[in-house]
């Protein structure tokens, strides 16, 4: 197992990362100050639940705790407020109170859902995230939990640090392929925003990383996991610097509530929002080099799309860009590239760039 930390002061906490970690469970939430006088409440959803929902139910009881637990229906449709409605019912005929602890058993989408849902109820409980999926090495750090408006990704919701990210890296095994390729897009976006060596690494051991092989795939996880945590840890509530992290989601953000929360999966989203990002990168001159071709080229080889699909209108995605979170004073505010494996943040962005990238991005 190792141990990362997202050092926040009295908020820090541990991100284990390592396989056969959920049947470590009652050991590891001990060392993070849950024992077993603490009610647990597991939210998780239907496909997760069927694999490991009993058995991480199972391991807590034997160890003395009292556990509750709700399944919610998969996919980003169940981050809205009609399902954390009935999560607040669930939880409150647990009986979960101020000294109960939520566990996030699940991808991104249950990490977010049951986030907020700790970040809430009460007006605050600890949770813990229990990763996975691969994108989960992304959302279970930094304490971003929220849920959708239909007109906008996660636009009601809260910065609330888990306690504790227990990854048990043995889940990705059952991850169908187009999950553990959605994943992907994320590794891929902490090497385009910081880090040429995990490009490298992305670059020269594609096989072993899509087929999960150790020691690849832990080194990819830990080095997204380690730029996430130095991020946050430098910049919890997105002041500056944190924005880097959401490279490829002003487009990404669009084309997602666009595309329904589920025609394309989040991962997808924003490899194509990369792209487009790069593209408006290129033609503000905020980058010399070529970023496009090997950007496209790398999310290519891991199967991901890099074209818009035909069913979304430009002038859609750019209004539903106007409702990004980065935004300031009405104007559209973007992270774009300035080197392979570097971006900042640019104020400013012309819809007309805007537009005219989108318009490439179709008929490519
Ligand atoms: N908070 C953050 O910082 C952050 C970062 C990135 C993404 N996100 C959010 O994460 C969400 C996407 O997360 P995701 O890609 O993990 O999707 P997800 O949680 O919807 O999971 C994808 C699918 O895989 C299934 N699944 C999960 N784990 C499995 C396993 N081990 N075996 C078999 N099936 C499994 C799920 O049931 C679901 O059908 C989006 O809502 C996105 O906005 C948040
Ligand atoms: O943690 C962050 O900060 C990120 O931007 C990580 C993103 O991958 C993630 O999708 C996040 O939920 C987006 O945040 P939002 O503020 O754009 O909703
Ligand atoms: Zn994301």
């Amino acid at each position: 197992m190792e141990t990362l930390y997202v050092e926040l002061g009295e908020r820090s906490y541990p991100i284990h990362i390592g396989p056969g970690l959920l049947r470590r469970l009652p050991l590891l939430l001990a060392e993070c100050d849950i024992a077993p006088d603490h009610p647990l409440f597991i939210v998780t959803d239907e496909h997760v639940n069927q694999r490991y929902g009993s058995d991480v139910q199972q391991f807590l009881k034997d160890a003395g705790y009292k556990v509750g637990k709700s399944v919610v229906p998969p996919g980003d449709t169940s981050k809205s407020l009609h399902v954390l409605e009935h999560l607040v019912t669930d939880a409150l005929h647990f009986g979960l109170d101020r000294n109960g602890v939520v566990l996030a058993l699940g991808g991104g989408m249950i990490g977010d859902l049951a986030g907020f849902l700790s970040a809430s109820y009460m007006r605050g409980v600890r949770f813990v995230q229990l990763p996975t999926t691969l994108l989960a090495h992304d959302s279970s750090v930094g304490g971003k939990v929220a849920v959708n408006h239909p007109l906008a990704k996660n636009v009601i919701g809260a910065f609330h640090q888990p306690v504790g990210v227990i990854y048990d890296t043995t889940t990705l095994a059952t991850l169908p392929k187009r999950e553990l390729t959605s994943g992907f897009a994320e590794v891929i976006k902490h090497g385009l925003i910081r880090d040429v060596t995990l490009l490298e690494l992305l670059e020269e051991k594609r096989d072993q990383l899509v087929g999960l092989e150790s020691p690849y795939i832990d080194r990819a996880i830990l080095k997204g996991c380690r730029i996430k945590a130095e991020v946050v840890s430098r910049d919890e509530k997105e002041h500056g610097l944190r924005a880097v992290l959401n490279y490829g989601h002003t487009i990404g953000h669009a084309v997602e509530a666009l595309a329904d929360f589920g025609r394309l999966t989040h991962g997808e989203s924003i490899a194509i929002g990369m792209v487009g990002e790069a593209m408006i990168g290129e033609r503000l001159g905020t980058v010399k080099e070529d970023i496009v071709t090997p950007t496209k080229e790398l999310l290519r080889a891991y199967g991901l799309p890099t074209t818009l699909p035909p069913y979304l209108a430009e002038t859609d995605i750019l209004a539903r860009m106007y409702h990004d979170k980065k935004n300031r004073s009405g104007k559209l505010v973007m992270v774009l590239p300035t080197g392979w494996g570097q971006v900042d943040i640019f104020p400013n962005i012309p819809d007309d760039t805007v537009l005219d990238v989108l318009r490439q991005l179709k008929d490519e």
